[in-house]
């Protein structure tokens, strides 16, 4: 059967040279973003690599991520299984790295049409008011003895805090926290995990690398999966254990724990399986925490080298808002600028530098170029928002370029033109986007507001540097720190 093997008209997309075995994996160096970028320079909107054993293709081109994510949205639906998958997301069984599937479609409507829904949503507003106005006092208290704040802490917290109150009912950082202990090793085994999934392990393009291990990766994602699975494990039982009691929560809100052990399961079982639970939470968990927390720490970071941003802003919300109350979520629509400087945020420093790669489940092809099945995808938006041929001036962050004409509302999330795609678009689109941009405007909206911000002493602003460091989501090389000064009346952060 080797003959219909035989190399045909088709023409692969053109890519830089290939060694034997290895293609062009010792071509990509610390930050494959900014590799892959190079590359669409030298050779087009489309090209071809061989990673290993695997074929992949990269695009920082708005019309050929149009053409990928939704004209041929149901070839390219599909994720790799790539080991940190198979180890660390219950054997690809929870949503984000799922094949495409029934399974797959099955837990993303669980995830649409039960956790994710506006009155879902809705339920969780006085939680997150709570958190708000803890971020505030917690930065309050740091700025009391003037020194420079790691606002890396501080944002991981809230982001953190939101998230696991609005899943597993409980807080775990700050006053009223479910216990130092616990919080360390929760935090731990998450960053270990981050760190897995984001990895680009040699071990999933060469066989033979799996046999070495050099490393111990696939070592270190079995105990981080162990470990993980324990943890969900006692969360699960926990809310058993409530809910044989009879116990009410609090004014009777389900967590998304609570309404997973109340739905029914697959194919008409009475419930859902422990793992699929446990895949969904640990998804939900490492979809929303680390993406929120890395975007605000960006935008933190680009205001305060930008003292005129700051400035424009904090007029922004003494119109909207005024200096006798707190920013509230209804303001976040009227809040145009800051929503521009999301924007740009977006634009340059995206939480997904590759989204979540795709992987095509058949043969086809994309602007007259063959693409084999099971090509890996990488959509760059790191690239797609410093592409010269769509923006201009790709390093200045400024905000106004996103005014619109008319004055109506900047959206954030979805862009049409594809020239900015932080939440993806078509069937793996992300489906947390609007709580995603809640969090997002929260934080900046109340620390904005409520506070100065310089960098630390002997630092100038634009000495703020903006290195990033490549993962999964890709957050800046060094923890931001800067001064908070308060700004509005003492009795205001009571
Ligand atoms: C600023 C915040 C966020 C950003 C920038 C972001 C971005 C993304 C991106 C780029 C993807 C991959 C899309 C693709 O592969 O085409 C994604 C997927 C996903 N996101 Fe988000 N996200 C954010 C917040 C959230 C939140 C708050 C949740 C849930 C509570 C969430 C849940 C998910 C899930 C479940 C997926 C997987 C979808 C699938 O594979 O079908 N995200 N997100």
């Amino acid at each position: 059967s080797w003959l219909t093997h035989q190399p045909t008209a088709r023409r692969l997309p053109p890519g830089p040279p290939r060694w034997p075995i290895v293609g062009n994996l010792l071509q990509l160096g610390p930050l494959p973003h900014r590799d892959l970028a190079s590359f669409c320079e030298r050779y087009g909107p489309l090209v071809y690599l061989r990673l290993g054993k695997v074929d992949a293709i990269t695009t920082n081109d708005p019309d050929t991520i149009r053409e990928i994510l939704l004209k041929q949205d149901d070839v390219f639906a599909s994720r790799p299984q790539t080991l940190a998958a198979i180890h660390l997301a219950y054997n690809c069984g929870d949503v984000a790295l799922a094949p495409f599937g029934p399974r797959w479609k099955w837990m993303r409507r669980i995830c649409m049409e039960q956790l994710l829904t506006t009155k879902r949503l809705e339920s969780f507003a006085k939680q997150r008011a709570t958190e708000a106005n803890h971020l505030v006092r917690d930065v309050w208290a740091l700025s009391q003895a003037n020194d420079p704040i790691n606002l890396r802490e501080v944002l991981g917290g809230f982001s953190m805090n939101n998230v696991t109150r609005m899943l597993l009912g409980k807080q775990y950082f700050g006053s009223g926290s479910a216990g130092p202990k616990e919080a360390m090793e929760f935090m731990h085994i998450t960053h270990e995990l981050f760190w897995l999934l984001g990895l680009i392990y040699l071990g999933d393009y060469l066989p033979f690398w799996r046999w070495v291990d050099p490393y111990g990766c696939e070592k270190k994602m079995r105990e981080v999966e162990k470990r993980v699975d324990d943890f969900h494990m006692n969360i699960i039982e926990e809310h058993r254990e409530r809910k044989r009691n009879g116990e009410e929560k609090d004014e009777g809100i389900m967590d998304f724990v609570d309404v997973l052990l109340s739905l029914p399961g697959e194919d008409g079982n009475e419930h859902m399986d422990d793992a699929q639970i446990k895949a969904l939470v640990q998804d939900m968990i490492a979809a929303a925490t680390d993406t929120s927390a890395v975007t605000n720490e960006w935008a933190m970071a680009e205001v305060i080298k930008h003292p005129h941003v700051l400035r424009k802003i904090q007029q922004e919300l003494d119109n909207v808002v005024g200096p006798n109350r707190m920013v509230s979520e209804s303001d976040l629509s009227n809040l145009n600028y800051l929503r521009c400087v999301v924007r740009e945020t977006f634009r340059m420093h995206p939480a997904g530098p590759f989204l979540i790669p795709h992987e095509s489940l058949r043969a086809t092809e994309i602007n007259g170029y063959y693409i084999p099945a099971k090509t890996r995808v990488f959509i760059n938006t790191h690239g797609l928002g410093r592409n010269t041929r769509i923006w201009d001036d790709i390093d200045v962050f400024r905000p106004e370029r996103h005014l619109t004409v008319d004055g109506s509302r900047v959206e954030i999330s979805h862009g049409d033109d594809f020239k900015i795609l932080p939440f993806s678009a078509g069937k793996r689109k992300c489906p947390g986007a609007p709580l995603g941009v809640t969090f997002v405007l929260t934080a900046l909206a109340r620390l904005f507001h409520c506070f100065d911000w310089s960098p630390p002493v002997g630092l100038k602003c634009e000495d703020i540097d903006t290195q990033e460091i490549y993962g999964m989501t890709m957050p800046r090389a060094k923890p931001l720190m800067a001064v908070a000064k308060p700004r509005l009346a003492s009795h205001m952060y009571q």
